[in-house]
């Protein structure tokens, strides 16, 4: 390091317009620029006519990291000649929206520009945060643009989400991203043809990019770093692999890797090692991770990991959920490694995720069949004619009137008479649901 700085500093002034990170000096001007994204860009999109013309509107952008969320709201203020002022829910609180509303209304009292008001991350705002967006948007006093990686559904207060144009942007395909690297190679924004970039290298970033266009464009810098400091005029493999292991440490360090630690952590419930569970429930609570988004992602891990095995698994992880809402941090830190720990530690079945996901793929394939006909709605006037519920040709038998309470009857469909989805383990508590749930299901099924 002790000599290098200077002169690669020089070098790279020489060869860029200015210091700014290559994803920043990539940024697209305009929805053409934008890869990907086509839904979006689409002619006559509401996102173009918001750009095209002059009405002011909210949007709310969800989709992954890098993935031009950022760029949209930028392109938005420049091409309708906005001005744009950025705060990030996660250092920003009521007062700073207050501020960045009262300083909107100020310049358009007194003749000036429309503002876009960025919001990032906005599933980080509590509802009191979002709420205080509300007079601007209802005023139209900002045109706010709102983004976030989360399902706005449950992150986003419904007033908000009434008055917005909510989009949905997609990870980036491995074309895309490409497209994003070569585009970046040759720009005379980026890299202006300094280097050429070898296939596998390109593949590579491609790989480690995973469908986040920033990654990439920072990995891409990266490496280019390593091959103009061994005076290679080529970007190869080699430059590439032992430069992205520094840029990652890097992103790490700004939390970008949120989701490789979220992953680990779900996947170290799932393998069942409390220990290593609770080391990526630390670090996510030391970065600063929102603690609703680790409750979902609990209440989610236990009906797709434990299931019936341990049906206390779900009550604990909804418990902790609604404690990290009545507590907050940094007592629901608590909360969220009790329910962490018990997840970890409990019998494992996806016998329940199994089960759907096998019943939703059938119907989605057109496995449907129509519902038999003595499991009908009885209720209204003229369906015993029609043979529903209780009509004579089907008789729709009372289960409380068979012994032990199971009567043999079809509840399925025809098409589908033999599925058999729900296919429980011996582990846990369901070792005892699958003693039963075999009986009754000879019996319901005539076997
Ligand atoms: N669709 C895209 N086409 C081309 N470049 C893109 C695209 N999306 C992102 N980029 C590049 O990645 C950089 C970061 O993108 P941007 O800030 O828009 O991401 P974001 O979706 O807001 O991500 P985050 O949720 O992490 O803030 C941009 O400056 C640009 O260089």
């Amino acid at each position: 390091m002790g000599g290098g700085p200077a002169p690669s500093a020089g070098s790279l002034g020489a060869n860029t317009h200015s210091s700014a990170p290559l994803a920043v000096r990539m940024r697209p001007r305009t929805l053409d620029e934008l890869v990907g994204q086509s839904q979006l860009r689409a002619p006559g999109s509401p996102l173009r006519q918001l750009v095209e013309g002059d009405q002011s509107l909210s949007l709310l952008l969800w989709g992954p990291p890098g993935t031009g969320k950022t760029t949209i709201a930028s392109i938005v203020s420049q091409q309708t000649d906005r001005r744009f002022v950025e705060i990030s829910a996660v250092s920003a609180g009521v007062k700073e929206v207050r501020a960045a509303i009262d300083g909107a209304r100020r310049e358009l009292a007194g003749g000036g520009k429309e503002t876009v008001l960025f919001v990032d991350e906005v599933h980080r705002f509590s509802k009191a945060q979002q709420d205080a967006l509300l007079p601007g948007v209802e005023n139209r006093w900002v045109s706010l643009v709102a983004a976030t990686t989360e399902n706005p559904f449950f992150s986003v207060i419904s007033p908000l989400l009434s008055r917005s144009l909510l989009l949905r942007l997609s990870s980036l395909t491995d074309d895309d991203v490409r497209r994003v690297l070569d585009d970046a190679v040759v720009d005379e924004r980026g890299l202006a043809k300094e280097f050429t970039l070898d296939d596998d290298a390109a593949d590579h970033l491609v790989r480690l990019a995973g469908g986040d266009a920033r990654r990439a464009l920072t990995y891409l810098e990266a490496a280019a770093g390593a091959a103009r400091s061994g005076g290679a005029k080529t970007i190869s493999l080699e430059s590439a692999e032992a430069a992205v292991d520094q840029a990652a440490v890097r992103y790490d360090r700004q939390g970008d890797q949120h989701y490789d630690v979220i992953s680990a952590f779900i996947k170290s419930i799932r393998g069942s090692d409390a220990d290593a569970a609770v080391h990526y429930l630390a670090r996510m609570i030391e970065a600063g991770e929102d603690p609703r988004f680790i409750a979902r992602r609990l209440v989610i891990s236990a009906s797709e990991d434990i299931g019936l095995a341990d049906p206390t698994a779900l009550t604990t992880a909804v418990a902790a959920a609604q404690a990290v809402q009545l507590i907050g941090m940094p007592e629901a830190r608590l909360n969220l490694a009790q329910a962490t720990i018990a997840l970890a530690v409990a019998p494992k079945s996806n016998a329940a995720y199994v089960a759907i996901n096998e019943a939703q793929a059938d119907v989605r394939a057109g496995k449907i069949g129509s519902v038999p006909p003595h499991l009908r709605d009885g209720h209204y006037a003229g369906a015993e004619k029609l043979g529903h519920a209780g009509g004579a040709a089907t008789p729709y038998i009372y289960s409380h009137d068979a012994p032990f309470g199971v009567a043999e009857q079809q509840y399925l469909p025809d098409v589908l008479a033999d599925a058999e989805y729900y296919r429980p383990t011996e582990l846990g508590a369901e070792a005892a649901v699958k003693q039963r749930w075999e009986r009754v299901r000879r019996i319901i099924r005539g076997r």
